[in-house]
């Protein structure tokens, strides 16, 4: 198949250990210009490890990540890194002002309303609930300019209605800006709703089990549509596959 979009980003043949624990082992996988791509495992898969090395917190034993050295990346981490001393505005002014961009008042109050925090600009953090913290981290990596955004599972912990609201909000500023994402997540339904681009983690010390794709309009998807239903079956057999399950002698649950 002959691929028409731009590579910005390419893990090649990566290889991560920590001590005797290999997590990753040929490791192959590309991000392309404008897509938002999903690398999904089960738990312990080495999910945030790619994380960590694609955001250089952590070194490759093997292989390379090849990109441009003007490519501008931001992050979104599983906890909150907001600054507690500062508002929700003065949160992303401070990471505009590493671009010189602190003079986009008009795309912060974009990013503010496109997220319903117009009301909490001037909040601390500690005034904000777990979801709208969770919003104010996605805006503030927005609000950069960022040719490719990494989200370390940017929806887990949250409630079926924030989930929602914040899926919404990244479809749209993605289909807006052309901006490209690459989110990591355990949650195949939220992958199947999100992504162009699965890629499904082998599990420790190995590589990419399957590359899947996923052409349906991002604002027309729904989990039950035929197309992304039986999608979801096919990766529930490679994760039945992957997460071996734990064995108890009916007899010691006794002891329970
Ligand atoms: N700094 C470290 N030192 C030693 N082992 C580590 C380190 N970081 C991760 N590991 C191990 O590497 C494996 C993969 O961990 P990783 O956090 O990348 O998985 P994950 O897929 O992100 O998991 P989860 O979904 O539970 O967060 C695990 O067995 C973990 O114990």
């Amino acid at each position: 198949m002959t691929e028409k979009k731009a590579k910005i980003l390419e893990f090649e043949n990566a290889k991560k250990s920590y001590d005797q624990l290999t997590v990753l082992k040929n490791l192959n996988l590309n991000v392309y210009q404008g897509e938002i791509t999903c690398l999904l495992g089960p738990s312990g898969s080495g999910k945030t490890t790619v994380f960590r090395t694609a955001a250089g917190m952590e070194e490759l034993d093997e292989g390379e990540i090849i990109k441009k050295d003007s490519l501008r990346l931001a992050y979104v981490f599983q906890e909150p890194r907001l600054l507690p001393w500062k508002t929700a505005e003065e949160n992303l002014i401070f990471v505009q002002k590493n671009y010189n961009l602190e003079k986009e008042s008009k795309l912060r109050e974009l990013l503010f309303n496109l997220s319903g925090l117009s009301n909490f600009k001037n909040s601390y953090p500690h005034e904000l609930s777990g979801g709208m913290k969770q919003r104010l981290e996605l805006i503030r990596a927005f609000a950069v300019k960022a040719d490719l955004v990494f989200l370390d599972e940017p929806l887990k912990s949250l409630d079926m209605k924030t989930k929602y609201n914040l899926r919404k909000m990244i479809t749209l500023i993605q289909k807006e800006s052309g901006i490209s994402l690459f989110f990591i997540t355990h949650d195949p339904e939220e992958a199947l709703l999100l992504a162009d681009r699965i890629y499904i983690l082998a599990g420790e010390g190995s590589g990419i089990k399957k590359e899947m794709l996923i052409k349906k309009d991002r604002s027309q998807r729904k989990i039950s549509d035929p197309e992304l239903y039986q999608k979801l079956e096919e990766i529930m057999a490679i994760f039945t596959d992957l997460v071996a399950e734990f064995e108890v002698d009916q007899k010691d649950l006794k002891e329970l």
